[in-house]
């Protein structure tokens, strides 16, 4: 599948946000911590959405949609969830912790998601050998196993967004009180907390770097609606500002925005906070920036791709340094087709802002590529036809629609 961009400078109007796809697909992993109905609201039609989905119904749990709800309920029946899921997204990992806890013993494969590097799940497993698992592997499967879970002191070497909530959602329901140091402060891992703790949960902290896990015997049921995505946020802003244009981004928690406002302010885009929605446009040139993705509350790699294909039609030289994925880079390639500048040394990339780039026919290899992709397509003088775009649609809710509702000129081709 592919999408075509057409040159849509002065994109205008207003868009609304979608839920968290970083924060649902945890969410649905910790439905499995409950046998009594879970209803999780507002949730996107993205494709990773329906792969977790389906991996929840693989293992015996029944699951239900209405309009944009999904309930589930019951114990788990099987703690093997299949390869052909797993193999797809990062996130299908998620259902370790929680089918560890309940069931004893998991086998799962090493999980997908996207190509931006090695992506190990050393952390996750030393967590849950610090919890009391035996953990062995065998023919590419983890199998973890643990009569009963018992808390304890857990020290993360770098705070991992996936470690931390799948040793939360395991120290959940140990026996005893879990200390998760160095953890993660990502939005995601405190959505992920307050959904837990809606279900009977007794974790407080999250959202600072020590999380203190006080394990239940059981879960009750929930109804939880959880956080819009700021990634997805970013992403129509930035396109907002590359297009010189003027948009209202509606459903939105501008704490979560902090460092992606500052560096479009720097950049010399106007950004108006309000409570729950953002403004952004953009009249004067693009100033070059200085960008280092980091951890929460440092810029966000996810939105790394998307500051890229903007700041390439900066005036002057922008420094973009990817500390978080060693290979997070290959959008790069494909910005280059587009008449783009950049020099990449190890993890920096150097990008000399130029005039015009123009449209090619370009590869989406992974999510946040292809979203920086559209981006430049925005801008870029002719069509630019973006293959893969699949990857897109694993996380960008109707973004043609969203995209074209403020007058720009993009099309789905099969
Ligand atoms: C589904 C989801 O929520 N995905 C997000 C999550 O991915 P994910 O949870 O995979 O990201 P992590 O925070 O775990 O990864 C960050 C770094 O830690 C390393 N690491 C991670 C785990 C581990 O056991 N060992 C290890 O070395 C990774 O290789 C990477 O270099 O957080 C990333 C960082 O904000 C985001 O880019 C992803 O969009
Ligand atoms: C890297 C991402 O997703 P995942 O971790 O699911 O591959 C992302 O959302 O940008």
């Amino acid at each position: 599948m592919a999408i075509t961009v057409e040159n849509s400078e002065n994109i205008s109007g207003e868009v609304e946000v979608s839920s968290s796809k970083n924060a649902i697909l945890p969410i649905l992993a910790a439905s499995l911590l409950s046998d009594d109905k879970v209803t999780v609201n507002k949730v996107p039609e993205i494709n990773d959405v329906s792969i977790i989905k389906t991996l929840i119904n693989s293992l015996g749990v029944e699951v239900e949609e209405s309009a944009k709800s999904i309930c589930s309920f019951g114990m788990p029946q099987n703690n093997h969830p299949p390869y052909e899921l797993v193999r797809q997204i990062r996130a299908s990992f998620l259902v370790m912790g929680p089918l560890l806890a309940r069931k004893g013993k998991v086998r799962i494969s090493f999980p997908g998601g996207c190509a931006i590097g090695n992506r190990p799940i050393d952390l996750h497993l030393k967590g849950f050998q610090a919890l009391g698992a035996r953990i062995n592997l065998s023919c590419g499967d983890v199998i973890a196993t643990a009569k009963k879970l018992k808390g304890n002191h857990i020290y993360l070497d770098f705070p991992s967004v996936g470690a931390t909530e799948n040793i939360l959602m395991a120290a959940s329901m140990a026996e005893g009180r879990t200390y998760i140091e160095n953890a993660a402060l990502e939005p995601e891992v405190v959505d992920l907390a307050n959904f837990i703790n809606s279900m009977g949960g007794k974790i407080s902290g999250a959202g600072s770097n020590v999380i203190k896990v006080d394990g239940v015997k059981k879960m009750t049921g929930a109804n939880y609606t959880p956080i819009p995505d700021r990634i997805e946020a970013g992403t129509y802003m930035v396109a907002a500002a590359a297009t010189a244009g003027n948009v209202l981004v509606k459903n939105v928690i501008p704490e979560h925005l902090k460092a992606i406002i500052a560096k479009l302010i720097e950049s010399g885009a106007e950004v108006e906070e309000e409570k729950a929605q953002v403004r952004v446009k953009r009249n004067k040139k693009i100033k070059p920036v200085y960008i280092k993705t980091l951890p929460y509350p440092g810029f966000p790699t996810d939105m790394q791709a998307q500051f890229m294909a903007y700041l390439s039609r900066a005036e002057g030289s922008s420094v973009v340094t990817e500390s978080v994925f060693e290979n997070r880079f290959m959008h790069v390639q494909e910005l280059l087709r587009m008449g783009a500048k950049i020099k990449t040394e190890g993890r920096t990339a150097i990008i000399k802002g130029t005039q015009e780039i123009s449209g090619a026919s370009v590869k989406a290899t992974d999510l946040r590529a292809g979203a920086a992709l559209l981006i430049a397509g925005l801008t870029a003088k002719g069509s630019t036809i973006i293959s893969e775009s699949e990857h897109i649609d694993r996380g960008y809710e109707k973004i043609v629609e969203k995209l074209s509702g403020l007058g720009a000129r993009i099309y789905r081709k099969l």
